[in-house]
């Protein structure tokens, strides 16, 4: 058995774990990485990264089919699904190698690609290999959750780690969650050619606010997608290519299933309970500085760490756990500037509260702006006009910012800007933007909040009287 002493042992080389490796050892700490599977962990091999790329292939597939309003003639778009799933290999394949073994071990990082398990409160095993640390990272991630639904185990089904390698198409799929996984890949197979039903057992979007969610699902229903909320999936039959999921709303038969209900955090390989590190279904017990509550020498990152759980997140966390464990600097995560997207077209976006969490927290004091995408130039000229952003004003300052309509994952982040900044409305509005973008929608919506001010006020209209009656 080999011994090492580190710094820094990092367990799990996903979006969390790399961003915490690459600084660390960047800026002098010794490190050690573990990775028992596939370097750059969900995000690169089965989550953000294929998606998009799929989601590309059918936005261009849609192009075709959908071109007659802006003058060009309506093709039906030839899909080759294995191709597509060639393209996205291809996207994996080029983005791969800035995760990669080799450019971490460039850095200065100990890769171990084994996996990691806790034999005390001070040590983690993998192979044939006992690493002691200063420190531990608990970065393991997710995979998904499998309900535990009758007959499932007896049909053949998806989840995201086998979606992305399906390369006959489907005649007819059925995603069983309507949440961001399953309605990003129930409209990329929609357009791809595929006959789509989605299963929700409560609201499709049931984390974003109700009234973006509803445009996000029409334009979705429109493009002939069925959603079927309300309807939790109860039960499972049938074999081969027809397989029925049966709900108080009905069943439904198709010939294919993905498995999108929700998350399972990775604890299973690490033994936790040899290091005395509490956890929970949702993942380490850790405080907002991301240390367990229980071993003082073990932190998490990522998915694992019990909370949000998207790329950036666990890139917030990697800065947060640098700033303490190499600086011994107090440093805690906050959640009021994290903005998430999901990419289906129309895109839905929120960073900060909703209007109903805004309205409980600040009843009276909040001022709710709008601004639709009909009224931007940009979006006229594109002709895609559907679309929203409410923005949750206090006082001044933005509190949440809502966002259902095209490139709304770009627009999201100049008011996640401003609310990690605590920056007023007015720095939005004496912002000067490009004419004609899309972005002008945010500078819209700053300024749907001082118009009333300025155009509805009889203080300024006096006070512009009066200058107007002595300026020669
Ligand atoms: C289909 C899909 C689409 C997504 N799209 C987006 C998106 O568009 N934007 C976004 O922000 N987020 C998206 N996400 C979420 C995002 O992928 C995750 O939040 C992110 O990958 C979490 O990073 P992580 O480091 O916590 O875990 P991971 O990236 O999962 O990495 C964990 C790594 O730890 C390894 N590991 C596990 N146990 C051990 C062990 N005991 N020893 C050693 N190694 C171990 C695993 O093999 C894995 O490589 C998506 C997720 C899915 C599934
Ligand atoms: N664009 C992005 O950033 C992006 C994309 C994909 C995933 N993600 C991340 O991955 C996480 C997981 O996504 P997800 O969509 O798997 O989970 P989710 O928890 O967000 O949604 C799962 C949905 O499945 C439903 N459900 C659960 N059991 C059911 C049943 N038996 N029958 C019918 N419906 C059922 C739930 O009501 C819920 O709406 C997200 O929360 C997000 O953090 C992010």
């Amino acid at each position: 058995m080999n011994r090492i002493k580190t710094d820094i042992c990092i367990i799990g080389g996903g979006s969390g774990g790399l961003s915490v490796a690459a600084g660390a050892v960047q800026m002098g700490a010794k490190v050690v990485l573990l990775e028992g599977h596939k370097m750059g962990g969900d995000c690169l091999n089965y989550g953000c990264v294929p998606s998009k790329a799929l989601i590309a292939s059918a936005k261009q597939a849609y192009a075709m089919s959908h071109g007659s309003a802006l003058g060009i003639a309506d093709e039906q778009a030839q899909v080759d699904f294995a191709a597509a799933k060639d393209h996205v290999a291809d996207v994996i394949a080029t983005i791969a190698p800035v995760d990669s073994v080799e450019r971490f071990e460039g850095l200065g990082v100990q890769v171990i690609q084994e996996f990691g398990a806790f034999i005390s409160e001070t040590e983690v095993q993998a192979g044939d290999t006992i690493i002691e640390a200063r420190r531990f990272i608990v970065a393991t991630g997710s995979g998904p959750f499998v309900p535990p639904i009758d007959g499932l185990a007896d049909v053949t089904y998806y989840t995201n780690e086998n979606i992305f390698d399906l390369r006959e198409k489907p005649k007819h799929l059925i995603v069983i969650g309507g949440g961001p996984i399953g309605m990003e890949m129930a409209q990329a197979h929609s357009r791809l050619g595929c006959e789509v039903t989605v299963i929700e057992g409560a609201k499709a979007f049931g984390n974003d606010d109700p009234e973006m969610a509803a445009i996000v699902l029409n334009k979705m229903r429109d493009e002939g997608i069925t959603i079927v909320e309300e309807a939790q999936a109860q039960k499972i039959s049938g074999a081969g290519d027809e397989i029925t999921v049966h709900t108080p709303k009905g069943d439904y038969t198709g010939s294919h299933l993905l498995i999108a209900v929700g998350r399972k955090v990775n604890m299973d390989k690490l033994d936790l309970d040899k290091a005395n590190v509490a956890h929970d279904r949702r993942g380490l017990k850790v405080g907002a500085d991301l240390r367990s509550e229980t071993n003082k020498k073990v932190y998490a990152a990522g998915d694992v760490a019990g909370g949000l759980q998207f790329t950036h997140v666990a890139g917030y966390h990697a800065g947060v756990l640098i700033r303490s464990l190499l600086f011994a600097l107090p440093s805690k995560m906050k959640t009021a500037h994290i903005p998430w997207a999901t990419y289906t077209d129309p895109e839905l976006s929120q960073v900060g509260l909703t209007e109903a969490q805004a309205r409980e927290k600040h009843g009276d004091a909040l001022e709710v702006v709008r601004f639709e995408y009909h009224h931007n130039d940009r979006a006229i000229a594109e002709r895609k006009t559907t679309g929203l952003i409410k923005v949750m004003v206090v006082k001044g300052r933005p509190v949440g910012a809502s966002i259902a309509g095209h490139l709304a994952g770009e627009l999201i982040s100049m008011w996640a800007m401003a609310i990690a900044n605590n920056m007023k409305m007015s720095a939005i509005a004496n912002t000067v933007l490009p004419y004609p973008t899309i972005s002008e929608i945010n500078k819209r919506a700053a300024g749907a909040y001082f118009s009333p001010r300025l155009f509805e006020s009889t203080m300024v209209k006096r006070v512009v009287r009066f200058v107007q009656r002595w300026i020669p």
